[in-house]
């Protein structure tokens, strides 16, 4: 917990978590769990892999995106059975109602998990488990986007985005959007502009990791060849103004994800984080955790840490709430009940 006076305030907040991958969420502890019910050999050879401290002690040792990714799509390896996908999603589900989140946008990368030979429809089956029981007990709305891996040859993304099981999952609205992740740097956006032409067409919503590790001519790239409508992480768009100006006037929200950004080495801390830039230039941003069982924050830890380094105004965090909300890809009406709740918030804290 934080030592701000604010804590109470940023907990209670109406928050909306825009970038969050599911199996980011995967604590050493449910790892070696699964694993063992599983019957999966985990890496011999690597000593992290001796126990779920051991595991958690080398967490706070990534060197880059990639160091982190190799453990990543490890740790995937346990998650064989649908109720493998809907307990980590569950955990998560129960760590953001504690955080104060009312609705979540959550990434899952299916390609990691067919090339497995664990079939879409297993991982799928488990999260919409996950995100229906989340919604009756906890009451927090979700949308489940479904990224693509930009390591992995472009045919690959198409022949995913083409699987029968894929298209009905985006028929039936279980899948609303799709998303670019994985390692950044050698992949532009632009190889992946026919997926994102299709899914267009498709009527999805459009997203992408850009601006992480990766260059901000990665940022206008995925803007004007993927025509996405957010852009996951993007903290290098301080680097060109002009840039951050167009974004701002076109109401474009960035998921920003500060613990993230420390522990990956992409800042040297989250006063590096360009808050307060976005915040002068009017560039809309949420705040997330990204992989929050990998990284040691949730989103509340987040937005502690960025109180920490930045010290936000009560109206600051009012504005960077809303962003939120608005720029949710939710119903009018769950964004205008969300808004509600931020509006008796601000005057319960008024009147104290
Ligand atoms: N921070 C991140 N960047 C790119 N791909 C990811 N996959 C999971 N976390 C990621
Ligand atoms: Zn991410």
């Amino acid at each position: 917990m934080c030592q701000s006076p604010l804590h109470d305030f940023l907990k209670r907040l109406p928050k909306c978590e825009h970038h969050i991958h599911l199996e980011g969420a995967l604590s050493p502890a449910l790892l070696f769990k699964l694993a063992k019910q599983n019957s999966i050999t985990l890496p011999q050879g690597d000593p992290a892999f001796a126990s779920p401290d051991a595991l958690l002690s080398r967490y706070k040792d990534f060197t880059s995106l990639d160091d982190f990714l190799q453990y990543y799509y490890i740790g995937m390896s346990a998650l064989i059975h649908s109720a493998d996908f809907e307990a980590l999603a569950w955990d998560y589900f129960q760590h953001a109602s504690a955080d104060g989140v009312h609705h979540a946008e959550v990434f899952f990368d299916p390609q990691a998990h067919v090339s497995r030979d664990v079939s879409y429809a297993t991982v799928v089956t488990g999260f919409q488990a996950a995100c229906e029981r989340a919604e009756k007990e906890l009451g927090i709305t979700t949308i489940l986007t479904a990224c693509y891996l930009r390591h992995l040859p472009v045919a690959d993304s198409l022949a995913m985005f083409h699987h029968p099981d894929v298209q009905e999952s985006y028929q039936n609205g279980t899948v609303k959007g799709i998303g670019l992740d994985s390692s950044e740097l050698n992949f532009p956006p632009n190889l992946f502009k026919e997926l994102y032409g299709k899914a267009s067409e498709r009527g999805l919503r459009l997203t992408s990791h850009a601006g992480e590790e990766g260059p901000v001519e990665y940022i206008r790239d995925a803007l004007d060849n993927l025509g996405i409508e957010r852009i996951d992480h993007g903290i290098r768009l301080a680097d060109d103004p002009e840039l951050m100006k167009e974004v701002a006037e076109r109401q474009i929200m960035l998921s920003v994800c500060p613990i993230s950004n420390v522990v990956l080495r992409c800042v040297k801390s989250v006063k590096e984080v360009p808050i307060r830039k976005f915040l002068a230039a009017g560039v809309r941003f949420s705040i997330n955790s990204d992989d929050p069982a990998y990284f040691g924050g949730y989103i509340l830890d987040n937005y502690c840490a960025v109180h920490e380094a930045h010290d936000l105004s009560i109206k600051e965090w009012e504005t960077v709430c809303r962003a939120g909300i608005e720029g949710s890809w939710c119903s009018d009406k769950r964004k205008g009940e969300m808004l509600s709740a931020l509006r008796i918030l601000l005057q319960v804290w008024e009147g104290k």
